[in-house]
């Protein structure tokens, strides 16, 4: 798939801008500060619903201006798709072939995109917030249930949280409705975990030869899912959810003394192994660079598995981040079969032939122009 038209109406420094991009590489260049990752984060949003820098939607609204709205053509195997996003303080409403949409967690899925920035990162060396925040975002594009699921989750668990908190200060003593909360949370927490170990398993899959071509055959990458409560991926759903419940009884009372849901989905993690060891505590750099790039490559196969498509990819100042070597891999896995958005403030020092061949844009205070 690829976007052909994109429309802004006050998004950020963007007062009003309709471009038309190319099914190829798009280079979008510009001195710091003038609107480029603007752009990228605008096509993420469109996709996601969300931005991938901020968890604020009002930052996303150009200074002084009441709504931001987001337009895009997104061409796809079955035809062309037109998406809407209107952001503003009363929520995000969105639209999906000129047809409001009730849910955000329908319209999502539509665009597929694969976002590269410095921030990613972190998917390594950061927090398991992060971590967490990238599964769910990933499964969520390719699985709407997921993203039902998930959303009912929260739910429970605020509620779960809540009751805690009115045992743990004695405003609440029967317990009877802490055991139906629990017993839904279980219900919920172990169809998510078991969508995550599906989901880690295939972007190993994909990751681990991309990996190996990356690191010229010397390293092994390994995914590992790592949940809280002790489940394990062979497991079928009635072992986990009884493995939840005696894990529950048995930590009933420190919940009730702390006030909060002290396992569960929202406190697992990933990590990353290569050649048997932690990336996180032992990798240098490099290899969590390697790491991050691996993975956000398999991501572009696994969406292709999927859904039978190519996403957008949107490489947001990282090109010169890499060296020689990782941006040739990653100009030669891209070339020809999906549409890719660059931002870099200069092309100089990146010979390669994709990004002669490519179209590029020039930014400059919230406008930009095509200029070849
Ligand atoms: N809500 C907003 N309203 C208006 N302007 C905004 C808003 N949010 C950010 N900006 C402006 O957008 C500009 C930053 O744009 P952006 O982050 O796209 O820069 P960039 O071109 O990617 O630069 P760099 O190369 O430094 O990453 C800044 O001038 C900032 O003041």
């Amino acid at each position: 798939m690829y976007i052909e038209r994109l429309l802004l109406k006050n998004y950020r420094n963007y007062d009003d801008l309709e471009v038309q991009f190319e099914n190829k590489v798009n280079v979008i260049l510009g001195e710091n500060a003038q609107g480029k990752t603007n752009v990228m984060e605008s096509i993420y949003v469109l996709a996601m619903a969300k931005s991938h820098r901020t968890s604020n939607d009002k930052d996303l609204v150009r200074w002084d201006e009441e709504y931001a709205k987001i337009e895009g053509r997104v061409k796809k195997i079955h035809g062309s798709l037109p998406l809407q996003l209107v952001i503003s303080k009363k929520g995000k409403k969105a639209k999906c072939n000129h047809i409001e949409q009730q849910k955000l967690s329908q319209y999502i899925g539509n665009m597929n995109v694969v976002m590269f920035a410095p921030e990613d990162l972190h998917l390594v060396k950061g927090s398991p917030q992060v971590r967490r925040r990238f599964i769910d975002m990933e499964i969520g594009q390719v699985s709407a249930i997921y993203l039902h699921d998930m959303s009912q989750y929260q739910k429970i668990l605020q509620q779960r949280n809540h009751y805690l908190k009115l045992l743990q200060t004695k405003k609440q003593k029967d317990e009877t409705m802490l055991e139906i909360l629990t017993e839904q949370f279980i219900q919920m927490a172990v169809k998510i975990i078991s969508k995550r170990f599906e989901f880690l398993h295939l972007l190993e899959k994909w990751a681990m030869p991309i990996h190996q071509g990356i690191s010229r055959g010397l390293e092994t990458l390994k995914i590992e899912y790592k949940p809280s409560v002790d489940v394990s991926e062979d497991q079928d759903l009635s072992k986990m959810i009884e493995v939840f419940q005696d894990k529950f009884v048995k930590i009933k009372n420190r919940e009730i003394d702390r006030g909060v849901t002290l396992f569960g989905p929202h406190r697992d993690d990933l990590l990353f192994f290569v050649n048997g060891r932690d990336v996180q505590t032992f990798g240098s750099q490099g290899q969590q660079r390697t790491t991050a790039l691996s993975v956000k490559l398999a991501e572009i196969e696994l969406i292709h598995s999927e859904i039978g498509e190519y996403p957008i990819l949107l490489l947001d100042d990282v090109l010169s981040e890499l060296d020689d070597y990782r941006q040739s891999h990653l100009l030669n896995t891209i070339q020809g079969k999906v549409q890719t958005f660059v931002t870099t403030t200069s092309v100089d020092g990146i010979d390669h032939q994709t990004l002669k061949e490519a179209a590029a844009y020039q930014v400059e205070a919230g406008s930009m122009k095509k200029i070849q």
